[in-house]
């Protein structure tokens, strides 16, 4: 079976969440995202409270850090109950084992399961001109992101984060034992917005990803829960 749609809930606040939320069946253990927007504002209360509707919840904050500072943050993720969470895989095979040291601390204290680790690669925003001209790499996009997965990887990270362009590589040169979780996720005719290396859902399935990240093309639609299952059939028919 095919891995979750995840609902990315970019929202500014608790008010606006639980308005789009609410509309959601909690029943089918379906996965929401919540980033730095609504956590800043909120707190980990928000989390807690989609916790306790039966949601799974991935928690993405993107740590990049020195490594005892991102230890000592993810125990407090760590001791949340969410399914997912996130650093940035450029801060270093150092940072992503303390990362993933600090979750099971946490977790385990909390007597709750570790979260999965996901390091995000190149963003989904990045374009292969940027990568040459502002990051000043030498490797092409692919390269780069499968350098970034190895090191993920050999550092104790269950996944990473990156566009489905990249997925069949990865599959390939990381292994089929490794998450990839992909956002950068466009029905045909939706805008891309702010991200560069995008794909439909049956494209992302057909490139192996093992995860969807979704957020404007659902939360911005006028019926959240339409767009949301119009994407997941295209998503699970997909060969
Ligand atoms: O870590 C992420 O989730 C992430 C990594 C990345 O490279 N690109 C990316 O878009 N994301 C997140 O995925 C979501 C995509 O949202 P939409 O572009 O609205 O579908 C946002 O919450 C981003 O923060």
């Amino acid at each position: 079976m095919r891995g979750p749609l995840i609902v990315s809930l970019d929202i500014a606040n608790k008010e606006g969440l639980f308005k789009i939320v609410d509309q959601f069946p909690s029943d089918e253990g379906m996965t929401v995202k919540i980033g730095m927007e609504l956590f800043y504002g909120e707190g980990p209360d928000v989390v807690r409270q989609l916790l306790a509707r039966g949601f799974k919840v991935f928690l993405d904050l993107k740590l990049q850090d020195i490594p005892n500072t991102v230890k000592m943050g993810m125990m407090q993720i760590g001791r949340l109950g969410v399914t997912y969470t996130t650093v940035h895989a450029l801060g270093g095979s150092e940072m992503i084992a303390a990362a993933k040291e600090g979750l099971e601390l946490g977790s385990e204290e909390a007597g709750v399961p570790s979260p999965k680790l996901l390091a995000v690669t190149e963003l989904t925003s990045i374009t292969d001109d940027a990568l040459k001209t502002e990051q000043n790499c030498r490797l092409d996009m692919v390269d780069q992101v499968v350098s970034l997965a190895k090191l993920a990887k050999k550092a104790g990270a269950d996944g990473v984060i990156t566009s489905p362009l990249e997925v069949s590589s990865l599959k390939q040169q990381v292994g089929d034992d490794f998450l990839y979780v992909t956002p950068g996720i466009r029905p045909a005719n939706f805008p891309k917005d702010d991200q560069s290396r995008t794909a439909t859902p049956k494209q992302a399935a057909e490139y192996g990803s093992s995860a969807l990240v979704v957020g404007r093309p659902i939360i911005r639609s006028n019926d959240p829960v339409a767009a949301y299952h119009k994407l997941l059939k295209e998503w699970n028919d997909a060969n």
